[in-house]
């Protein structure tokens, strides 16, 4: 079985805070530190101020450096991504700006570190308390100016993040994708094989989204409307892109085929989907002759097993009728070595 992760890795990305956001949260915390110190520091004025302002140096430092490690530790790095969301995410966003975009956020993380190591020892050795005030200005001036330049940055990520969130989650088992012409019976077999309604999850790349059902046998099922649906000579780019995520997530292709044409489409041309199909996964199919509760259409029938058989495994069946649904669970779970 294919390797995969367990959840949209995506989700996992924290809310993006824009530039002034950051800022002020950091500000907010470096007042808070310092009321609390004001209150409790015993002292001489250079001493206590040098304690208050180096303490607010540090709580600045903190909330900038701590979130943006946060962010970029969070966010799943491009290079080791699950390949299904690895091809979702080269056409949804471009992986280079994200890739520089998390570069930068970890460049000024570090970078705010190393801000804060230095103006707290200038703080440190101040003369006077009015300096050492001057020099914290210094430092929230170089730290705004930090945060301000990766902006941009900031908001890439927030993009992606937007636009990734709300992938579907495919889980870490073996999966069946479903696939077939618009009208074949895929959902009523998804439905069968699955007892219960698919959970219906957004898929960039087409508006009926891709529905995934559980079975009680372990195996995640996909029926995937408006992508494994129609001759790849048809699709533009980002249609083949769906299509190769797909190729992904598939452990075993059950086509599903309409004998009676009811669907739209003739014999031929769903033979000739199949064999695409084929050339395009590299993983087992079984076909599926639907509908053989409609009399009359023996021919067709006839016809697809002539062209198929040679090369794959073929069931008869009705979706509808529960004709053979249990042959076709276990001819799923023998091809999939459960
Ligand atoms: N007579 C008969 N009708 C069936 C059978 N299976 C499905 N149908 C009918 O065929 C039509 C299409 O079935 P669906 O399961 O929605 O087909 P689909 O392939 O998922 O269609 P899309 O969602 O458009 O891709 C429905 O009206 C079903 O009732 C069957 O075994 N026998």
């Amino acid at each position: 079985m294919k390797k995969r992760v367990e959840a949209n890795p995506f989700r996992k990305i924290p809310t993006i805070l824009y530039a002034d956001e950051l800022l002020d949260k950091a500000h907010n915390r470096a007042e808070k530190v310092a009321g609390e110190l004001r209150k409790t520091t015993r002292g001489e004025s250079l001493y206590k101020s040098r304690i208050i302002e180096e303490q607010k140096i540090r709580a600045t430092t903190a909330v900038i450096s701590d979130y943006l490690s946060t962010v970029v530790k969070k966010t799943p790095s491009v290079d080791n991504l699950d390949p299904f969301y690895r091809e979702i995410l080269e056409i949804l966003i471009d992986t280079d700006d994200f890739k520089k975009s998390l570069g930068a956020l970890n460049w000024a993380s570090d970078f705010s570190k190393k801000l804060g190591s230095m103006y707290g020892r200038r703080v440190h050795k101040a003369g006077s308390a009015r300096h050492t005030s001057i020099i914290r200005k210094q430092f929230n001036g170089r730290i705004s100016s930090v945060v301000k330049q990766i902006y941009p940055n900031l908001a890439c990520i927030a993009v992606a993040r937007e636009k990734l969130k709300n992938l579907p989650t495919v889980k870490d088992m073996p999966t069946v994708v479903i696939a077939g012409y618009p009208n074949v019976g895929k959902s009523t077999l998804l439905r069968k094989l699955t007892n219960a309604e698919p959970e219906i999850n957004a898929y960039p790349f087409t508006t009926k989204g891709l529905n995934v059902g559980y079975s009680d046998y372990g195996i995640q099922f996909v029926d995937t409307p408006g992508v494994l649906d129609r001759p790849i000579y048809e699709r533009n780019d980002i249609e083949l892109h769906a299509v190769v995520a797909l190729n992904y997530l598939a452990d075993l292709i059950v086509f599903v085929m309409d004998p009676t044409e009811y669907c739209g489409y003739t014999i031929e041309e769903q033979i000739n989907l199949t064999n695409e199909i084929e050339k395009t996964f590299k993983v087992p199919i079984i076909i599926i002759i639907n509908k053989i509760d409609i009399e009359g259409y023996e021919e067709n029938l006839k016809i697809a097993e002539r062209e198929l058989s040679s090369k794959f495994d073929i069931i008869r069946a009705s979706t509808e009728n529960d004709i053979n649904i249990d042959v076709i669970k276990k001819e799923i779970m023998n091809k999939i070595d459960l």
